[in-house]
């Protein structure tokens, strides 16, 4: 699996414990920024990620800015991106089986790092359940078109 993340200024520390998770995890990894705690836009970042998985160079999407909640609202204005804010690993799990999210947005400011990792952990190994939720998220994609 490939991974695109990125955090804007508030964020930084988390950025790099899930980084440090997902090459545990043998995943590939591509750090879109930022890189330092100088102010940053959190919907350049949103952005620059979405259009990574988007596009298919990668396979999921992670966000972290203060809250989650900026990088999300961003995220989910792009063509073919389903992000979910989750601050707990049931909503990590049924955004996965029921939305098929495919980015993931956590909030450093909101969260542990241990919980984090607890959250990243079940959204990227529980598989998307199809099935009657498939018509719910055709519906989010006929109204995208
Ligand atoms: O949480 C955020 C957006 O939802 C971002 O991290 C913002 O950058 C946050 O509001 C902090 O911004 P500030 O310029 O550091 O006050």
């Amino acid at each position: 699996m490939k991974v695109a993340i990125a955090c804007d200024h508030t964020a930084l520390p988390m950025k790099e414990e899930i980084k440090k998770q997902l090459e545990e995890l043998k995943i590939t990894i591509i750090d879109l920024g930022a890189y330092s705690e100088e102010r940053v836009d959190y919907p350049d970042y949103a952005l620059e990620v979405s259009e990574q998985v988007t596009t298919g160079k990668v396979d999921r999407g992670i966000l972290i800015c203060g809250t989650g909640i900026g990088m999300s609202i961003m995220a989910n204005k792009v063509k073919g991106i389903r992000c979910a804010l989750a601050h707990d690993t049931f909503s990590a799990k049924y955004t996965r089986l029921h939305n098929n999210s495919n980015v993931l947005a956590l909030g450093q400011r909101v969260l542990g790092n241990g919980l984090a990792r607890e959250i990243v952990k079940v959204w990227l190994e529980t598989e998307y359940e199809g099935g009657r939720h498939e018509r719910r998220v055709c519906k989010i994609a006929e109204y995208e078109n």
